[in-house]
């Protein structure tokens, strides 16, 4: 089987509509949900991995390999490096773009091992859309953010309603998120108190 994939994207795309309120390059991107295997803090074996914007529609996000992130003795499991890949592809499309998706197919390429206590250094490009199909890429550089690249990932997202979330997912935890975002949001603009709550 070659190793090629076919044409990326696979089909004809529009370049990415990045909303206008997507943070600039260099911004530090928080945890998006602090359950998320991904990125939350309270999940005790999580991959915790932190992102800012990249230049040019990217998006630079850095996990470090533990012993509980391990398949073989010493190395990263696959399956968890997907799972990181998937955490910074949907980080790009949902910072940037700003539009709820779900992923709808991940590929990963496994180029080298990645041993544990090394640090992956993830570049993600937002590559195009395609009405509610947004098609990313990436590539996963091993301790440096130009060391050799040990994985790469392509991914078709598919942008959804909000409903997705409420009628498939926990829609009250979903509304305590929302309700401490717009908080934060409020706080951040500097209006911390509604006049009429
Ligand atoms: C307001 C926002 C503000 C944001 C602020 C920033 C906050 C931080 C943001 C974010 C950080 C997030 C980081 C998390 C990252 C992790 C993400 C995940 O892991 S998501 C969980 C895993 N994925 C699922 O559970 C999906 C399960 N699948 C589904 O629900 C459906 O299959 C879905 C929605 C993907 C598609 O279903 P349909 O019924 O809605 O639509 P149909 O018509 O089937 O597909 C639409 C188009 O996409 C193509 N498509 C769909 N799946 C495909 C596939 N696997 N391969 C190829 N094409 C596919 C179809 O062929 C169709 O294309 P044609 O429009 O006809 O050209």
């Amino acid at each position: 089987m070659s190793r090629v994939s076919g044409p990326w994207p696979p089909v004809s795309v529009e370049p990415p509509a990045v909303h206008p309120k997507a943070p600039s390059p260099g911004t530090e991107l928080g945890v998006h949900f602090d359950e998320c295997f991904g990125c939350g803090d309270e999940v005790d074996a999580g991959l915790r991995l932190r992102s800012i914007v990249g230049e040019g529609h990217t998006v630079l996000s850095k996990f470090t390999v533990t012993p509980a992130h391990q398949g073989a003795p010493g190395l990263a499991h696959g399956g968890l490096l997907a799972c990181a890949f998937d955490e910074a592809l949907g980080s790009a499309v949902g910072n940037l773009l700003r539009r709820p998706a779900v992923t709808g197919k991940l590929e990963t390429d496994f180029r080298r091992p990645v041993p544990v206590g090394s640090t992956l250094h993830i570049e993600t490009r937002l590559d195009g859309t395609a009405g509610r199909k947004i098609y990313v890429s990436a590539d996963g550089h091993l301790d440096a953010p130009d060391g050799p690249v040990a994985v790469t990932a392509r991914a078709l997202f598919v942008a959804v309603g909000f409903e997705h979330f409420t009628t498939h997912g926990d829609s009250e935890a979903l509304q305590k998120l929302a309700d401490a975002r717009e908080k934060q949001r409020r706080a951040q603009d500097g209006q911390e108190w509604e006049i009429n709550p």
